[in-house]
Protein backbone atom coordinates (compact mmCIF):
# COMPACT_ATOMS: atom_id res chain seq x y z
CA UNK A 1 0.00 0.00 0.00
CA UNK A 2 1.46 3.24 -0.99
CA UNK A 3 0.41 6.92 -0.92
CA UNK A 4 0.46 7.98 -4.71
CA UNK A 5 -0.59 12.09 -4.18
CA UNK A 6 -1.47 14.62 -1.34
CA UNK A 7 -3.65 17.54 -2.04
CA UNK A 8 -4.11 20.11 1.04
CA UNK A 9 -5.69 23.04 0.74
CA UNK A 10 -5.30 25.84 3.94
CA UNK A 11 -3.70 22.77 6.14
CA UNK A 12 -1.63 24.19 8.77
CA UNK A 13 0.93 26.49 7.12
CA UNK A 14 -0.29 24.87 3.55
CA UNK A 15 -1.76 27.21 1.79
CA UNK A 16 -2.27 24.76 -1.34
CA UNK A 17 -0.55 21.38 -2.37
CA UNK A 18 -0.10 18.95 -4.74
CA UNK A 19 2.36 16.40 -4.06
CA UNK A 20 3.30 12.94 -5.91
CA UNK A 21 5.02 10.84 -3.72
CA UNK A 22 7.50 7.34 -4.54
CA UNK A 23 6.23 4.39 -3.29
CA UNK A 24 9.81 3.68 -1.94
CA UNK A 25 11.03 6.08 0.16
CA UNK A 26 10.17 10.09 0.51
CA UNK A 27 12.38 12.64 2.33
CA UNK A 28 11.15 15.77 3.80
CA UNK A 29 14.01 17.99 4.28
CA UNK A 30 14.02 21.46 5.48
CA UNK A 31 14.71 23.42 8.11
CA UNK A 32 12.98 23.90 11.51
CA UNK A 33 8.84 24.70 11.21
CA UNK A 34 8.92 24.54 7.47
CA UNK A 35 5.70 22.11 7.48
CA UNK A 36 7.28 18.83 7.47
CA UNK A 37 5.63 17.39 10.40
CA UNK A 38 2.58 19.40 8.96
CA UNK A 39 2.37 16.81 5.68
CA UNK A 40 2.82 13.84 8.11
CA UNK A 41 0.23 14.55 10.18
CA UNK A 42 -2.40 15.11 7.30
CA UNK A 43 -1.21 11.69 6.16
CA UNK A 44 -2.11 10.12 9.50
CA UNK A 45 -5.24 12.14 10.17
CA UNK A 46 -6.44 10.13 6.48
CA UNK A 47 -5.87 6.53 8.35
CA UNK A 48 -7.54 7.65 11.71
CA UNK A 49 -9.39 10.71 10.89
CA UNK A 50 -7.69 12.53 13.81
CA UNK A 51 -4.23 14.58 13.89
CA UNK A 52 -1.71 12.04 16.41
CA UNK A 53 -0.84 15.77 17.63
CA UNK A 54 -3.44 17.44 18.61
CA UNK A 55 -7.17 16.87 19.99
CA UNK A 56 -8.35 20.26 18.38
CA UNK A 57 -8.65 19.87 14.58
CA UNK A 58 -9.29 23.59 14.56
CA UNK A 59 -5.54 24.07 15.11
CA UNK A 60 -5.05 21.86 12.02
CA UNK A 61 -7.52 24.89 9.94
CA UNK A 62 -4.65 27.26 8.35
CA UNK A 63 -4.70 30.50 10.97
CA UNK A 64 -7.09 33.07 9.38
CA UNK A 65 -9.47 30.68 7.29
CA UNK A 66 -12.42 28.94 7.84
CA UNK A 67 -11.90 25.51 5.97
CA UNK A 68 -8.96 22.73 5.71
CA UNK A 69 -8.56 19.96 2.73
CA UNK A 70 -7.04 17.07 3.14
CA UNK A 71 -7.34 14.30 0.10
CA UNK A 72 -5.09 11.50 -0.41
CA UNK A 73 -5.04 8.96 -3.54
CA UNK A 74 -3.45 5.38 -2.52
CA UNK A 75 -3.18 1.95 -3.62
CA UNK A 76 -3.71 -0.40 -1.72
CA UNK A 77 -5.46 -3.27 -4.42
CA UNK A 78 -6.51 -0.30 -7.12
CA UNK A 79 -6.56 3.24 -6.36
CA UNK A 80 -8.61 4.78 -3.62
CA UNK A 81 -8.75 8.19 -2.12
CA UNK A 82 -9.77 9.55 1.32
CA UNK A 83 -10.91 13.40 1.18
CA UNK A 84 -11.14 14.66 5.22
CA UNK A 85 -12.80 18.76 5.07
CA UNK A 86 -12.14 20.32 8.36
CA UNK A 87 -14.24 23.32 9.60
CA UNK A 88 -13.54 25.68 11.91
CA UNK A 89 -17.33 25.96 12.97
CA UNK A 90 -18.84 22.74 11.96
CA UNK A 91 -18.31 19.31 11.93
CA UNK A 92 -15.42 17.32 10.02
CA UNK A 93 -16.41 15.17 6.80
CA UNK A 94 -14.85 12.33 5.60
CA UNK A 95 -15.39 10.66 2.18
CA UNK A 96 -14.08 7.14 0.65
CA UNK A 97 -13.11 7.06 -3.22
CA UNK A 98 -16.03 10.67 -3.77
CA UNK A 99 -18.67 8.75 -0.65
CA UNK A 100 -19.13 10.56 2.54
CA UNK A 101 -18.90 8.52 5.39
CA UNK A 102 -21.01 8.53 8.35
CA UNK A 103 -18.87 8.09 10.71
CA UNK A 104 -15.30 8.72 11.37
CA UNK A 105 -14.92 5.59 12.77
CA UNK A 106 -16.16 4.04 9.01
CA UNK A 107 -12.80 4.79 7.65
CA UNK A 108 -11.17 2.20 10.18
CA UNK A 109 -9.48 -0.67 7.92
CA UNK A 110 -9.06 1.99 4.51
CA UNK A 111 -5.47 2.92 5.06
CA UNK A 112 -2.84 2.14 7.72
CA UNK A 113 0.28 4.16 8.82
CA UNK A 114 2.62 3.76 11.50
CA UNK A 115 4.64 6.62 13.07
CA UNK A 116 7.67 7.09 14.77
CA UNK A 117 8.77 10.09 16.44
CA UNK A 118 11.35 10.87 18.64
CA UNK A 119 8.75 10.60 21.60
CA UNK A 120 8.15 6.96 20.70
CA UNK A 121 11.96 6.23 21.63
CA UNK A 122 10.50 7.85 25.16
CA UNK A 123 8.25 5.33 25.66
CA UNK A 124 9.95 3.56 27.80
CA UNK A 125 11.06 6.29 30.28
CA UNK A 126 7.69 8.43 30.01
CA UNK A 127 5.01 7.72 32.29
CA UNK A 128 2.41 5.00 31.44
CA UNK A 129 -0.12 7.40 29.87
CA UNK A 130 2.10 7.29 27.21
CA UNK A 131 2.49 3.79 26.92
CA UNK A 132 -1.51 3.13 27.17
CA UNK A 133 -1.58 5.23 24.68
CA UNK A 134 1.02 3.50 22.12
CA UNK A 135 -1.37 0.28 22.41
CA UNK A 136 -4.46 2.56 22.02
CA UNK A 137 -3.16 4.05 18.79
CA UNK A 138 -2.39 0.91 17.73
CA UNK A 139 -5.39 -1.56 18.39
CA UNK A 140 -7.93 0.95 17.52
CA UNK A 141 -6.88 0.71 13.87
CA UNK A 142 -6.60 -3.07 14.06
CA UNK A 143 -9.96 -3.36 15.37
CA UNK A 144 -12.93 -1.31 15.24
CA UNK A 145 -14.34 -3.41 18.10
CA UNK A 146 -11.64 -1.90 20.33
CA UNK A 147 -12.29 1.32 19.24
CA UNK A 148 -16.13 1.56 20.35
CA UNK A 149 -14.99 -0.40 23.83
CA UNK A 150 -13.16 2.08 24.56
CA UNK A 151 -15.15 5.39 23.52
CA UNK A 152 -17.54 3.43 25.25
CA UNK A 153 -15.31 3.23 28.83
CA UNK A 154 -13.93 7.10 28.90
CA UNK A 155 -17.81 8.16 28.10
CA UNK A 156 -19.07 6.22 31.62
CA UNK A 157 -15.43 7.11 33.31
CA UNK A 158 -16.13 10.45 32.34
CA UNK A 159 -20.04 10.15 34.05
CA UNK A 160 -18.48 8.35 36.75
CA UNK A 161 -16.15 10.71 38.19
CA UNK A 162 -18.31 13.31 37.71
CA UNK A 163 -20.93 11.70 40.31
CA UNK A 164 -17.88 10.72 43.04
CA UNK A 165 -17.49 14.64 42.95
CA UNK A 166 -21.34 14.91 43.27
CA UNK A 167 -21.18 12.08 46.74
CA UNK A 168 -18.79 14.07 48.64
CA UNK A 169 -21.14 16.28 49.42
CA UNK A 170 -23.98 13.92 49.38
CA UNK A 171 -22.72 10.13 50.31
CA UNK A 172 -26.38 9.14 50.35
CA UNK A 173 -26.64 8.53 46.91
CA UNK A 174 -24.02 5.95 46.83
CA UNK A 175 -25.96 3.60 45.07
CA UNK A 176 -26.44 5.29 41.93
CA UNK A 177 -22.86 4.56 41.30
CA UNK A 178 -23.37 1.20 41.07
CA UNK A 179 -25.17 1.41 37.30
CA UNK A 180 -21.73 3.07 36.46
CA UNK A 181 -19.58 0.99 37.77
CA UNK A 182 -21.03 -2.67 36.05
CA UNK A 183 -20.40 -0.82 32.83
CA UNK A 184 -17.18 0.34 33.78
CA UNK A 185 -16.14 -3.33 34.72
CA UNK A 186 -17.74 -4.38 31.51
CA UNK A 187 -15.95 -1.96 29.06
CA UNK A 188 -12.56 -2.21 31.22
CA UNK A 189 -12.47 -6.25 30.76
CA UNK A 190 -12.67 -6.08 27.27
CA UNK A 191 -9.98 -3.37 27.14
CA UNK A 192 -7.26 -5.36 29.28
CA UNK A 193 -8.32 -8.19 27.42
CA UNK A 194 -7.75 -7.05 24.37
CA UNK A 195 -4.33 -5.37 25.20
CA UNK A 196 -3.31 -8.50 26.78
CA UNK A 197 -3.68 -9.91 23.44
CA UNK A 198 -1.90 -7.45 21.62
CA UNK A 199 1.10 -7.72 24.10
CA UNK A 200 1.53 -11.11 23.87
CA UNK A 201 1.84 -11.30 20.13
CA UNK A 202 3.65 -7.90 20.11
CA UNK A 203 6.14 -9.52 22.56
CA UNK A 204 6.73 -12.55 19.97
CA UNK A 205 8.09 -9.94 17.41
CA UNK A 206 9.50 -8.03 20.21
CA UNK A 207 11.99 -10.80 21.50
CA UNK A 208 13.70 -11.33 18.32
CA UNK A 209 14.23 -7.85 17.35
CA UNK A 210 15.74 -6.88 20.53
CA UNK A 211 18.17 -9.88 20.80
CA UNK A 212 19.33 -8.73 17.16
CA UNK A 213 20.19 -5.55 18.81
CA UNK A 214 21.84 -6.31 21.37
CA UNK A 215 23.65 -8.67 20.30
CA UNK A 216 22.26 -11.60 21.78
CA UNK A 217 22.87 -10.06 25.57
CA UNK A 218 19.33 -9.40 26.67
CA UNK A 219 16.13 -10.54 26.27
CA UNK A 220 13.19 -8.36 26.17
CA UNK A 221 9.68 -9.27 27.39
CA UNK A 222 6.66 -7.22 27.65
CA UNK A 223 3.52 -8.21 29.74
CA UNK A 224 -0.10 -6.20 30.46
CA UNK A 225 0.38 -4.91 34.23
CA UNK A 226 -2.82 -4.15 35.91
CA UNK A 227 -3.91 -3.94 39.82
CA UNK A 228 -5.72 -7.31 40.00
CA UNK A 229 -7.32 -9.84 37.41
CA UNK A 230 -8.77 -8.69 34.04
CA UNK A 231 -12.41 -9.66 34.12
CA UNK A 232 -15.61 -7.99 34.59
CA UNK A 233 -16.70 -9.63 37.68
CA UNK A 234 -12.88 -8.80 39.49
CA UNK A 235 -13.33 -5.17 38.13
CA UNK A 236 -16.64 -4.86 39.57
CA UNK A 237 -15.65 -6.00 43.30
CA UNK A 238 -12.60 -3.72 43.15
CA UNK A 239 -14.50 -0.48 42.12
CA UNK A 240 -16.71 -1.15 44.48
CA UNK A 241 -14.35 -1.80 47.44
CA UNK A 242 -12.25 0.99 46.37
CA UNK A 243 -15.56 3.86 45.85
CA UNK A 244 -14.87 5.19 49.41
CA UNK A 245 -11.21 6.13 48.79
CA UNK A 246 -12.09 7.67 44.85
CA UNK A 247 -14.81 9.72 46.62
CA UNK A 248 -12.24 10.89 48.28
CA UNK A 249 -9.93 11.60 45.67
CA UNK A 250 -12.88 12.69 43.32
CA UNK A 251 -11.69 10.14 40.21
CA UNK A 252 -11.78 6.79 39.22
CA UNK A 253 -8.29 4.97 40.74
CA UNK A 254 -8.44 1.69 38.91
CA UNK A 255 -9.21 0.58 35.32
CA UNK A 256 -7.47 0.05 32.19
CA UNK A 257 -7.07 4.18 32.38
CA UNK A 258 -4.67 3.37 34.81
CA UNK A 259 -2.68 0.25 33.72
CA UNK A 260 0.84 -0.37 32.22
CA UNK A 261 2.95 -2.29 30.08
CA UNK A 262 5.62 -3.84 31.90
CA UNK A 263 8.88 -3.99 30.31
CA UNK A 264 12.03 -6.62 31.20
CA UNK A 265 15.63 -7.04 30.26
CA UNK A 266 16.42 -10.19 31.57
CA UNK A 267 13.96 -10.16 34.31
CA UNK A 268 14.72 -6.08 35.19
CA UNK A 269 12.22 -3.88 35.17
CA UNK A 270 13.79 -1.43 32.17
CA UNK A 271 11.08 1.30 33.11
CA UNK A 272 12.80 1.99 36.54
CA UNK A 273 16.39 0.21 36.17
CA UNK A 274 17.17 0.67 32.49
CA UNK A 275 19.67 2.81 31.56
CA UNK A 276 19.27 5.55 28.91
CA UNK A 277 20.45 3.21 25.79
CA UNK A 278 18.78 0.44 27.14
CA UNK A 279 15.17 2.33 27.41
CA UNK A 280 15.84 3.32 24.33
CA UNK A 281 16.86 0.24 22.13
CA UNK A 282 13.88 -1.52 23.92
CA UNK A 283 11.96 1.51 22.56
CA UNK A 284 13.21 0.81 18.85
CA UNK A 285 12.71 -2.56 19.34
CA UNK A 286 8.71 -2.18 20.23
CA UNK A 287 8.18 0.35 17.41
CA UNK A 288 9.77 -2.27 14.86
CA UNK A 289 7.75 -5.10 16.00
CA UNK A 290 5.22 -2.66 15.37
CA UNK A 291 5.52 -2.66 12.23
CA UNK A 292 6.17 -6.00 11.87
CA UNK A 293 2.92 -7.06 13.40
CA UNK A 294 0.95 -4.68 11.73
CA UNK A 295 2.07 -5.94 8.36
CA UNK A 296 1.42 -9.16 9.33
CA UNK A 297 -2.24 -8.62 10.20
CA UNK A 298 -3.69 -6.37 7.77
CA UNK A 299 -1.55 -8.83 5.06
CA UNK A 300 0.45 -5.76 3.27
CA UNK A 301 3.21 -2.88 4.63
CA UNK A 302 1.88 -0.15 6.28
CA UNK A 303 2.67 3.78 5.25
CA UNK A 304 5.51 4.48 7.70
CA UNK A 305 5.63 7.66 8.74
CA UNK A 306 9.60 8.96 10.10
CA UNK A 307 9.12 11.88 12.20
CA UNK A 308 12.60 12.83 12.94
CA UNK A 309 13.94 9.45 14.17
CA UNK A 310 17.09 9.25 12.30
CA UNK A 311 18.96 11.96 14.08
CA UNK A 312 17.80 10.40 17.47
CA UNK A 313 19.73 7.23 16.75
CA UNK A 314 23.36 6.23 16.55
CA UNK A 315 24.61 4.43 13.50
CA UNK A 316 23.96 0.80 14.49
CA UNK A 317 20.48 1.43 14.83
CA UNK A 318 20.16 3.79 12.01
CA UNK A 319 20.81 0.74 10.24
CA UNK A 320 18.91 -1.94 11.54
CA UNK A 321 15.61 0.97 11.30
CA UNK A 322 16.71 0.80 7.33
CA UNK A 323 17.02 -2.54 6.82
CA UNK A 324 13.20 -2.69 8.53
CA UNK A 325 11.75 -0.38 6.65
CA UNK A 326 12.88 -1.84 3.27
CA UNK A 327 9.40 -2.59 2.46
CA UNK A 328 7.54 -0.11 3.31
CA UNK A 329 6.66 3.06 1.53
CA UNK A 330 7.92 5.41 3.92
CA UNK A 331 8.16 9.35 4.44
CA UNK A 332 10.52 10.40 6.85
CA UNK A 333 11.34 13.95 7.55
CA UNK A 334 14.94 14.97 8.59
CA UNK A 335 17.06 18.88 8.82
CA UNK A 336 19.65 17.19 6.97
CA UNK A 337 20.79 13.94 4.79
CA UNK A 338 22.69 11.70 7.22
CA UNK A 339 24.66 8.57 5.37
CA UNK A 340 21.78 6.62 6.83
CA UNK A 341 19.48 8.17 5.01
CA UNK A 342 21.48 8.45 1.75
CA UNK A 343 21.32 4.19 2.13
CA UNK A 344 17.81 3.74 1.72
CA UNK A 345 16.05 2.34 -1.19
CA UNK A 346 15.11 4.80 -4.18
CA UNK A 347 14.61 8.09 -2.09
CA UNK A 348 13.45 10.70 -3.35
CA UNK A 349 14.07 14.40 -1.72
CA UNK A 350 11.90 16.82 -1.28
CA UNK A 351 12.96 20.39 0.19
CA UNK A 352 10.43 21.88 2.22
CA UNK A 353 10.39 25.66 2.77
CA UNK A 354 7.10 27.49 4.42
CA UNK A 355 4.32 25.51 3.68
CA UNK A 356 5.83 24.74 0.01
CA UNK A 357 7.00 21.48 -1.33
CA UNK A 358 9.79 21.24 -4.01
CA UNK A 359 10.82 17.65 -5.88
CA UNK A 360 15.14 17.92 -5.74
CA UNK A 361 16.03 16.80 -9.16
N1 LIG B 1 -3.02 26.38 11.86
C1 LIG B 1 -1.88 26.87 11.40
N2 LIG B 1 -1.87 27.88 10.49
C2 LIG B 1 -0.74 28.36 9.97
N3 LIG B 1 0.48 27.88 10.28
C3 LIG B 1 0.55 26.89 11.18
C4 LIG B 1 -0.61 26.32 11.76
N4 LIG B 1 -0.24 25.34 12.61
C5 LIG B 1 1.11 25.31 12.56
N5 LIG B 1 1.59 26.23 11.70
C6 LIG B 1 2.98 26.51 11.35
O1 LIG B 1 3.60 25.32 10.90
C7 LIG B 1 4.97 25.41 11.20
C8 LIG B 1 5.43 24.14 11.90
O2 LIG B 1 5.39 23.11 11.00
P1 LIG B 1 5.91 21.67 11.37
O3 LIG B 1 5.47 21.31 12.74
O4 LIG B 1 5.53 20.80 10.26
O5 LIG B 1 7.48 21.93 11.43
P2 LIG B 1 8.68 21.02 10.92
O6 LIG B 1 9.07 21.45 9.56
O7 LIG B 1 8.36 19.58 11.13
O8 LIG B 1 9.79 21.51 11.91
P3 LIG B 1 10.73 20.75 12.97
O9 LIG B 1 11.91 20.29 12.18
O10 LIG B 1 11.07 21.86 13.90
O11 LIG B 1 9.94 19.66 13.60
C9 LIG B 1 5.20 26.57 12.12
O12 LIG B 1 5.75 27.61 11.34
C10 LIG B 1 3.80 26.92 12.56
O13 LIG B 1 3.64 28.28 12.82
Amino acid sequence: MYVKRILLQNYRNYESLNLDLTRNVNILCGLNAQGKTNLLEAIYFCATGRSHRTAYDKECIRAGEEEALIKILYEKHRDDTIEIHLRKNGRKSVAVNGCPVKKIDDLFGCFHVVVFSPEDLSLIKSGPARRRKFMDIEICQLDRVYLHNLQQYHKVLKQRNQLLKDLYGNPSQRDSVFAWDTQLAEYGAKIAKRRKQFLQTLDSYTRDIHQQLSHGTEQLALSYEQDGEADSQSLLDRLTRGLQRDIRQGSTQIGPHRDDIRITINGTDVRVFGSQGQQRTAALSMKLAELNMVKNEIGYPPVLLLDDVMSELDSERQLHLVHYIEENQTILTCTGIEDSIKQMPAGRIYRVEQGQVRKEV
